[in-house]
């Protein structure tokens, strides 16, 4: 049995893959101000969503419903079928800040679920994202994109189903943002968690997921598949290039 398991109730162990995401007829206002409006999205099993829009469309808003860490006005949010109440242990979140505990060396920080054999699993995780080694090392010591590493890791060693990522390498060099592309389309094609990645970024949106949503006041602005081969080549598609026009037109 492994860490993971031990920390899930019975009727939740994880199965390996994603589990499909559904919102339907979604209202979510905060006060007077209507975020989400009638707001319908079915991602199937498996699937890599980005998510795209301006600053304020209610990118993070629909991500903390996904999440269960917020609630919506009316309507329905489901995984796997089951409507969304908590924050789920099948369901992991990465952030823009890797968000690592300072006094906690790497390991420790990734092994956040202490059941049985929990370090070997961290340190096989810690090779996954390309850390092997590095397991004694303090955060401080690690660049930013080795601290978003270890937050993918921390994130992928309890293999959840569903993994959400809000602007996750937004503060990264243009460099080590292609290299995270490249980790992470990797480590998805490998395990095929369902992913909603939410950016600003279209060439980002476009070098990584299956679809793109644009997200403008509230409702979906355009909803297109991205049928480009993989891996992923950087913006030297002509496709790519035509896809990413689009997608910036709708934003
Ligand atoms: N807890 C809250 N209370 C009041 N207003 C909120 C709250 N959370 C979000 N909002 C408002 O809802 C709107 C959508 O916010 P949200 O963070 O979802 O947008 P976003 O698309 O993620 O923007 P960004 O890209 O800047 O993160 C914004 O106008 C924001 O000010």
């Amino acid at each position: 049995m492994s860490a993971v398991e031990f920390a899930l109730p019975p009727d939740e162990v994880a199965t390996a893959g994603g589990l499909p995401i559904s919102l339907s007829r979604i209202e979510k206002s905060f006060g007077t101000l209507n975020v989400l409006r009638n707001f319908n999205l079915e991602v199937p099993a498996g699937q890599f969503l980005a998510v795209v829009g301006r600053s304020g469309g209610g990118k993070s808003t629909l991500m903390r419903l996904i999440a269960g860490l917020d609630t919506a006005s009316s309507g329905r949010v489901t995984i796997g079928g089951r409507n969304v109440e908590r924050l789920n242990p099948f369901v992991r979140l990465l952030f823009q800040e890797a968000r690592l505990v300072p006094w906690q060396r790497v390991i420790e920080n990734v092994g956040i679920a202490r059941g049985p054999n929990w370090q070997e699993t961290a340190r096989r995780t810690l090779v996954d994202v390309g850390l092997e080694g590095r397991e004694n090392d303090w955060p401080t010591v690690l660049s930013g994109g080795q601290r978003q590493r270890v937050a993918l890791a921390r994130a992928l060693v309890s293999e959840p189903q569903i993994l959400l990522l809000d602007e996750p390498f937004g503060a990264l060099d243009a460099l080590t943002r292609i290299e995270m592309h490249r980790l992470l389309e990797q480590i998805w094609g490998d395990r095929r968690f369902t992913t909603v990645l939410i950016t600003h970024d279209v060439a980002e949106a476009v070098a990584l997921a299956d679809r793109v949503v644009v997200l403008r006041e509230g409702a979906i602005a355009l909803d297109t598949d991205i049928d480009l081969d993989r891996p992923r080549r950087e913006l030297a598609d002509p496709l790519a290039v035509d896809l990413q026009r689009r997608i910036l037109e709708a934003v």
